[in-house]
């Protein structure tokens, strides 16, 4: 696809470029939450919960959109979220999405369930990298995963600590979801690697392999144990409200992403948006604090920014994007997310992403959620 096209409108057009190459059974995957997928509508009708207010005659010009991520100095405040086999949606799957991360200045998390070996992605990555973890019953395969991301050059660990076992999606339960042949989590060891196929049962494959290799009686402690495994800075992910931030921060967590997973989790959860004001609040300095979910255009990044988040994660559009034209086409979303940025700090009189202050009003309407 020309990327050109994707100008007009990228959320939207992606989605529906990528729809009309994709299996619908992966469409479905990609696109679907938890249950009645109700926190997944909140996660983007949140942002509509604030209007901005501009200040004029300010004299920017050229705001800066650079920030640092736990030492990482990138030239846009929107990362690529951790999102499992990739080459789903494209053959050379996640080396694609690094690449063009890479090439527009942004972080990618690369999951634990990649498609493509750990230390390969490394090795093709232009742009800094953090790399995603599951609370795994088997805690050596864990630290084994820390010390090859370790040793590969990552520069931080993601503990997902919000999929105990998988949300109910429905689609893929419907679908009878399995992975397709070639399509594997390749970091993990043959013991737990296998990923059972399970069409027309009404039973999703992954949602199978978590329910065998995700541990729900992961918990603080185990946290602490993690954060003794490396050296790296430690990003606890999933987390919803003020009580268990302060609880990371205490374990040694140096950032912590506000996140409901995109509403394929706990339905019925909070929006992160919503919860975000109350972790950045409760953790202070202590660590850094990131959001994801929902977030689709430059003035989503804004309105984030303005209630304590330092940076943001995609998720959704750069699988779609990556289906649609692979990594000239995610490219191109960051080319475009960067412009609405720029323009909405322009127009909106500021500067850089760290004087926001009363650039939010609360729009007086009833809340969705
Ligand atoms: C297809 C798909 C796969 C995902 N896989 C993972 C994963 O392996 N690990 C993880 O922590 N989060 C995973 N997520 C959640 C994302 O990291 C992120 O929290 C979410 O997609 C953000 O919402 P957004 O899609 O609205 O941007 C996945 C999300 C999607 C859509
Ligand atoms: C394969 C899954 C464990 C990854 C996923 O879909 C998710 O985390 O949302």
């Amino acid at each position: 696809m020309a990327t050109a096209q994707l100008r007009p409108d990228a959320a939207d057009g992606l989605e529906r470029a990528a729809r009309a190459v994709l299996p619908s059974s992966v469409a479905d995957f990609i696109g679907g939450g938890a249950g009645e997928e109700l926190t997944l509508a909140w996660e983007q009708q949140a942002f509509t919960d604030y209007a901005l207010r501009p200040r004029v005659l300010s004299g920017v010009d050229r705001p800066d959109l650079s920030v640092s991520m736990l030492g990482c100095a990138v030239s846009l405040p929107m990362a690529v979220a951790p999102m499992a086999y990739q080459r789903l949606v494209h053959p050379a799957g996640e080396l694609e999405a690094v690449e063009a991360a890479g090439r527009a200045g942004a972080l990618t998390v690369v999951p634990m369930l990649s498609s493509v070996g750990l230390e390969e992605v490394a090795d093709a990555a232009a742009g800094p990298l953090w790399f995603q973890l599951y609370c795994l019953r088997d805690r050596e395969v864990v630290a084994d995963l820390a010390r090859r991301a370790e040793r590969a050059g990552y520069r931080a660990l993601v503990l997902t600590a919000d999929a105990p076992r998988l949300g109910s999606r429905r689609r893929d339960l419907r679908n009878g979801f399995t992975l397709p042949p070639g399509v594997t989590p390749v970091n993990l060891p043959h013991r737990i690697g296998g990923v059972p196929g399970a069409p027309g049962t009404g039973a999703s494959a992954i949602a199978q392999h978590a329910a065998a290799t995700h541990d729900a009686t992961f918990s603080w402690s185990d946290l602490a144990w993690l954060r003794a495994q490396t050296e790296l800075p430690l990003v606890v992910k999933g987390v919803l409200c003020a009580e268990d931030a302060v609880r990371a921060a205490d374990t040694g967590a140096d950032g912590i992403i506000v996140s409901s997973h995109g509403g394929r989790q706990l339905d019925r959860a909070v929006p992160s948006l919503h919860a975000l004001p109350e972790v950045a609040e409760a953790v202070g300095d202590r660590c850094e604090v990131y959001l994801d979910g929902g977030v689709r255009r430059g003035t989503d990044i804004l309105v984030a920014a303005a209630l304590g988040a330092r940076a943001v994660f995609a998720g959704r559009p750069v699988l779609w994007a990556l289906a649609a034209g692979g990594a000239d086409a995610v490219a191109e979303l960051f080319a475009q997310v960067r412009g609405e940025l720029q323009e909405a700090m322009v127009l909106a009189g500021r500067s850089s992403l760290a004087g926001l202050d009363g650039l939010l009003s609360p729009r007086r309407r009833e809340r969705t959620c």
